[in-house]
């Protein structure tokens, strides 16, 4: 674990206890569970809430309406998350791409979970469910040239960053668990 750019400021006082946020399949839907279940606060995901609140997968909305229309969407149900969740909340991977949403993360415990190229590319096998992934020849290909992209947006977000190659989602719930200081469910 390390301390990047932003401190972890006294934080809104409405709002998720953290935010996750990383590369697609750096584990951020299945940590989030973790980190949820061992606080004993709710979870909730912001590619789920998006699904709910549009109706389409979101497959269907990056092939209808492009990314520029999910991204719209994105940042709406993302905004209302952030003041809204008062658990563990996990972001989209490309969340991060959309400024609104940067300044919104302002002042919120922000975990970036990072992971290496040879770890995640099993996690995210064909893409299948990851527009951005499974509409080219090269998966993994499409997801370096992503990440590396997104990185310095990750890291001006993160108020911390934690590894979890070679580790499970359990031992990873638990470090940011640590970190955040939160009381863990007895
Ligand atoms: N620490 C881990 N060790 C091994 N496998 C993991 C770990 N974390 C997640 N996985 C597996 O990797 C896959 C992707 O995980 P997950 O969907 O949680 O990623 P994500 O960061 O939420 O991706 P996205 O940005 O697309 O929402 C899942 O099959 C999950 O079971
Ligand atoms: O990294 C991304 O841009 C994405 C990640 C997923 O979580 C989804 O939000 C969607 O597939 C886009
Ligand atoms: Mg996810």
């Amino acid at each position: 674990m390390t301390d990047t750019s932003r401190t972890t400021a006294p934080g809104p006082s409405r709002g998720p206890v953290a935010v996750l946020i990383g590369p697609m399949g750096s584990g951020k839907t299945t940590v989030g569970r973790a980190l949820a279940r061992l606080l004993g606060v709710p979870f909730a995901d912001s590619d789920a809430a998006i699904v709910e609140a549009d109706g389409r997968t979101i497959p269907v909305i990056f092939e209808q309406d492009g990314e520029t229309g999910f991204r719209t969407v994105e940042q709406r149900v993302i905004a209302r998350l952030l003041t809204d969740h008062r658990g563990v909340l996990a972001l989209g991977g490309g969340a991060v791409t959309t400024g609104a949403t940067r300044e919104a993360l302002t002042g919120h415990t922000v975990i970036l979970l990072d992971v290496d190229e040879d770890a995640v590319g099993p996690r995210i096998g064909t893409g299948e469910g990851r527009p951005l992934l499974a509409g080219g020849p090269d998966p993994l290909a499409a997801w370096r040239e992503r990440t590396a992209s997104r990185a310095p947006l990750f890291a001006a977000c993160a108020t911390h960053t934690v590894d979890t190659t070679g580790r499970t989602p359990d031992q990873i719930a638990r470090t940011i668990a640590d970190i955040t200081g939160t009381k863990e469910q007895p």
